[in-house]
């Protein structure tokens, strides 16, 4: 059996809007392995859910093969999509009832055990939640329930495309907290985002495309581990410290008073060479590598606009993470 539970080669999809070609897709190649959280990854008009559309069979390609859990579209379409799931939002949940009625509803309509039930509510971890009425539950709650009505025919691969969308700060923590599990406990995940802390933070490998063509592909912690090593260094005298560091070969950057030392292996070396003039550290930070510096690298521009709420809100949520692991560390 194939270790792919996704591939797709030379694929292209051309949209014509108002007699202009739109090209989506543009010979991607796309190889997602068995197991874990694989992240697709791009900004805003990337090609994300033009692909994600053609994996679930919504929309065929004008060009390039599709390879999902080792049977070939277009003919085995029906047979590959009984084997995965994805999120359907609107519309499927009625309010006045609780989630597990609402699940129960479901899992009768596609003939699935009602036991099937119990153990999406506990793969998503609702709990007593479930007992409530759907009216009254938040939008990160209802976002898992949607979860747990995807899991219900017990896929083998989930397609969730940009999951975090819409949601307030609370609710992108609770799903990017139920993400993994579900990985955990066998199914394979293929997410959509455009937040790069929610990829970094939730997958262990990426495909990074832009303009419709894979720029970037493998195991996140590889990738990070290619992005260069940074040092924040807080110094009195920053002038004459930039002029040391730069004296030495460091590649030196200056942040308001701080610099940011580039592309070193032992920043206890910078504190030694600065000393060595008189020179007294304050302040030094290493920058942990991002998938945004990697990001940046490949395409030449950031993958969000700052002005992105989503991002924004996603961002801050990492950050604060960040903030309580190293308080943790210390
Ligand atoms: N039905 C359509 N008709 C014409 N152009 C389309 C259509 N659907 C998508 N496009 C265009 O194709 C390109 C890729 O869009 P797509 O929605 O796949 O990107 P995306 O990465 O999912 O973006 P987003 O994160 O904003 O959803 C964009 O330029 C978009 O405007």
């Amino acid at each position: 059996m194939s270790d792919l539970v996704v591939e797709t080669r030379g694929l292209r999809k051309v949209y014509r809007d108002a007699g202009r070609k739109v090209v989506a897709v543009d010979s991607l190649d796309l190889a997602v392995e068995r197991g874990g959280v694989h992240g697709f990854l791009g900004p805003n008009g990337s090609g994300k859910t033009t692909t994600i559309r053609l994996l679930l069979g919504l929309a065929s390609p004008d060009e390039g093969s599709i390879t999902v859990l080792g049977q070939s579209y277009p003919e085995q379409v029906p047979a590959a999509l009984t084997r995965v799931g994805a999120l359907l939002e609107r519309g499927l949940f009625s309010p006045g009832l609780s989630g597990r009625r609402n699940l129960d509803l479901l899992a009768r309509a596609a003939g699935l055990p009602k036991s099937r039930v119990g153990e999406v509510i506990e793969q998503v971890d609702l709990g007593e939640v479930a007992k409530r009425r759907y009216r009254g539950y938040s939008l990160g709650v209802r976002r898992r329930l949607s979860l747990a009505a995807a899991l219900l025919k017990k896929p083998e691969l989930l397609i969730l495309d940009e999951p975090s969308n819409g949601l307030d700060p609370a609710g992108i923590r609770d799903v990017r907290d139920t993400i993994p599990r579900l990985a955990e406990s066998g199914v394979n995940v293929l997410l959509s985002s455009h937040i790069l802390a929610e990829v970094q933070e939730v997958c262990g490998s990426v495909s990074i495309i832009d303009a419709g063509r894979l720029v970037g592909s493998g195991k996140v912690a590889d990738l990070l581990g290619e992005s260069t090593a940074r040092t924040r260094v807080g110094v009195a005298e920053p002038d004459r410290a930039d002029s040391v560091l730069s004296g030495a070969g460091y590649q030196v950057q200056r942040e308001g008073d701080f610099l940011v030392v580039e592309g070193h292996e032992h920043p206890e070396m910078i504190t030694r060479l600065l000393a060595d003039s008189g020179l007294y550290v304050s302040e030094l930070h290493a920058i942990r590598p991002t998938l945004e510096s990697y990001f940046l690298k490949l395409t030449g521009h950031r993958p969000t606009s700052p002005e992105d709420p989503q991002a924004r809100a996603a961002d801050q949520t990492a950050e604060h993470l960040r903030d309580l692991e190293d308080g943790a560390d210390s």
